[in-house]
C-alpha cells in the first residue's frame, strides 16, 4: 500500500488527525529508564503503544537518536511499529537535502534501513535533490514549506517580483510539477494558520504535516479551520514534547495517553469529527 493510501486508512480507522512526535530527550526520561542502554527504544515503544489508539501517524525525529549513537534503537523501533502497529504510518523527520548521489543514500537510509513510510526533505537544493526520494514510488516525501519556527520567515517570506512569497512558490512547485506520482506532502507550521490556509488553497487535498501545537503554542482550532481538506482530513497535526513529557512520575505512560487523547479530541472538536 502506498503512503497516501495508508494515511487515508489511518485517518479513517483512528478517527484522528494527531501525529505523535517521537523526540526522546534522555534528560527527561522517567527514573525507571535512567541508565538503561535500551532506554530510548523502551521509552518510544511505550509511548507508541499507549498513544497509537489516538493517532493517525508517528513521527520519529532522527536527531534524538543519532546524537546518542542510537540509530540501532531507531531501527528496532521502526521494525517494532511495523510488526505491532502495521497500520500506523511512520514519518521519519530528517529534513534531508543534498545532491542526487548523496540523496540516494539518504533515501535508502529512510526507506530501507528504517522502513519509514515517509520522510521530510528540504527543497532548497531543487528538484534533482528530491528525485531520489520520489523514485521510491510507494513512499511519502514531505517537503518543508512554511516551517513553525519564527526564523523560517527570514527566507520563506521573501517575495518575488509579483509579490509571491517563497513558501507559496514551494507549495506550487510541489503541487504542480514535482508531485507527479501523488506521493508528496508539505510541512506547514501550526504557528502560522494564515499561511496554512494559503497553502491549502494552492495544493488541493495534498496531506499537510503540521508541527507547532503543544510546546510551541500553535492554536489547534485555527490550525484545523485553516488546514482541513474538503473531506475534513488532509492533516497530520504533530505534537511531541507536550505528549511525551506530560508526566514524569510512575504514571508517565498514562499521562502521555491522556494528553494524546485530549489533543485528538481538541482537534476533532473543531473538525466536527
Ligand atoms: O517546521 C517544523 C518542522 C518540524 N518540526 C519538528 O516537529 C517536532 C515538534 O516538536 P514539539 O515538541 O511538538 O514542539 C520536532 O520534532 C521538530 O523537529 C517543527 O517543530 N517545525
Amino acid at each position: 500500500m502506498i503512503f497516501t493510501q495508508k494515511l487515508e486508512c489511518a485517518w479513517s480507522s483512528s478517527g484522528s488527525l494527531l501525529t505523535v512526535g517521537l523526540d526522546p530527550d534522555t534528560k527527561r526520561f522517567p527514573a525507571e529508564l535512567q541508565g538503561r542502554p535500551d532506554a530510548i527504544f523502551e521509552f518510544c515503544r511505550s509511548i507508541v503503544d499507549v498513544t497509537a489508539p489516538y493517532a493517525c501517524a508517528v513521527k520519529p525525529q532522527i536527531a534524538y537518536f543519532s546524537a546518542h549513537r542510537a540509530e540501532d534503537q531507531l531501527e528496532e523501533l521502526c521494525a517494532y511499529i511495523l510488526a505491532h502497529h502495521p497500520d500506523l504510518p511512520v514519518i521519519l523527520d530528517a529534513k534531508r537535502g543534498d545532491i542526487g548521489s548523496t540523496a540516494e543514500q539518504y533515501a535508502r537510509e529512510a526507506f530501507e534501513r528504517y522502513q519509514a513510510d515517509a520522510v521530510t526533505v528540504n527543497p532548497y537544493m531543487g528538484f534533482d535533490s528530491l528525485q531520489p526520494y520520489l523514485e521510491w514510488k510507494s513512499k511519502g516525501v514531505i517537503v518543508l514549506c512554511r516551517t513553525s519556527n519564527a526564523g523560517g520567515s527570514d527566507l520563506q517570506f521573501l517575495e518575488d517580483a509579483e509579490g509571491t512569497p517563497l513558501y507559496l512558490k514551494v507549495a506550487s512547485l510541489v503541487a504542480e510539477r514535482w508531485n507527479t506520482n501523488g506521493q508528496c506532502g508539505l510541512v506547514v507550521g501550526a504557528t502560522f494558520p494564515d499561511e496554512i490556509a494559503k497553502v491549502r488553497a494552492r495544493v488541493g487535498s495534498m496531506p499537510l504535516l503540521i508541527p507547532g501545537i503543544g510546546a510551541q503554542g500553535g492554536d489547534i482550532s485555527a490550525t484545523v479551520r485553516a488546514g482541513r481538506d474538503a473531506g475534513g482530513n488532509g492533516m497530520m497535526i504533530n505534537s511531541s514534547r507536550a505528549i511525551l513529557y506530560a508526566g514524569s512520575g510512575d504514571d508517565w505512560r498514562e499521562a502521555a495517553a491522556l494528553a494524546a487523547r485530549a489533543t485528538r479530541d481538541a482537534i476533532n472538536a473543531e473538525r466536527g469529527g
